[in-house]
């Protein structure tokens, strides 16, 4: 079955099982374009799960997921990793970073591996770290860093080849408080003012008032979505 043309991500009834113990039971959802979705739920409840199979990373035992017109589920491993790195942004809950490179260094690497010019791909990760607010760290290599610095060039990197789809994996789980906030915004923010569709999975109450729509998982189901005003940054 094809999905629905306003859907840039689609998923029909999909079912993952780790190493025979079941994380998802039959999830179905569609993200539109520049849409920012928040999946929501406790511990263990596959929020990962589903972020890995809508990004390709996992292959449902049962069920489909689409990218626009391209069948995710059926690609084969050399596709898929084709189509992470090219098409999507991947943010985890470390940022993993080269310590032996700078920050700027740091968030060319997906333009620099592309073949992009050195040049070019300066240019672009230093807007980028401007962008996210720490242009003034960009000569610095990691260990100088702060924790929500290193993850602000995580996002850099993720974002700096300009992905249809930004996945964000409790992004915000190693910082404090106030750094959450930050990252969050900083996320979503760049999401809505690059036409780049976010995927966030979090524990993180705050995200559903950044978010526009919310799906919450209860052991490996979809407890219910909510449609709440979209709440936009500059309002
Ligand atoms: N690599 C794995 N091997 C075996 N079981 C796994 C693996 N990864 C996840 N699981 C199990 O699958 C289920 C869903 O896990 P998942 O990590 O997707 O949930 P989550 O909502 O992201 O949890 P958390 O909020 O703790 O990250 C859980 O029961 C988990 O223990």
């Amino acid at each position: 079955m094809a999905p629905p043309d306003n859907d840039v991500l689609w998923a029909r009834d999909v079912h993952y099982a780790h190493h025979g113990s079941p994380a998802l039971l039959g999830v179905s959802l569609g993200v539109r374009q520049g849409e920012i979705l928040a999946v929501t739920g406790p511990r263990g409840s596959g929020k990962s799960t589903l972020l890995g199979c809508l990004s390709g990373q996992l292959v449902p035992g049962r069920g489909e997921v689409w990218f626009n017109s391209m069948p995710v589920h059926t690609l084969t491993p050399t596709s898929r990793e084709r189509l992470r790195r090219d098409r999507f942004g991947w943010v985890g809950d470390t940022p993993q970073l080269v310590a032996e490179l700078t920050a700027w260094e740091n968030a060319a690497l997906p333009l620099l591996l592309a073949g992009c010019g050195h040049r070019k791909a300066r240019r672009t990760a230093l807007e980028w770290l401007e962008r996210l607010d720490i242009g003034d760290c960009a000569r610095k290599r990691p260990t100088a860093l702060l924790q929500a610095q290193r993850q602000r060039i995580a996002i850099a990197r993720a974002l700096v080849h300009q992905p249809d789809v930004l996945f964000a994996d409790e992004p915000t789980a190693p910082l404090h408080r106030a750094d959450r906030a930050q990252v969050l915004r900083t996320l979503t923010t760049a999401g809505r003012s690059h036409s780049i569709t976010v995927v966030i999975a979090t524990h993180d109450t705050q995200v559903s008032t950044l978010a526009d729509r919310t799906v919450a998982l209860v052991d490996g189901r979809e407890s219910g979505a909510t449609n709440p005003a979209a709440c936009s940054l500059s309002a």
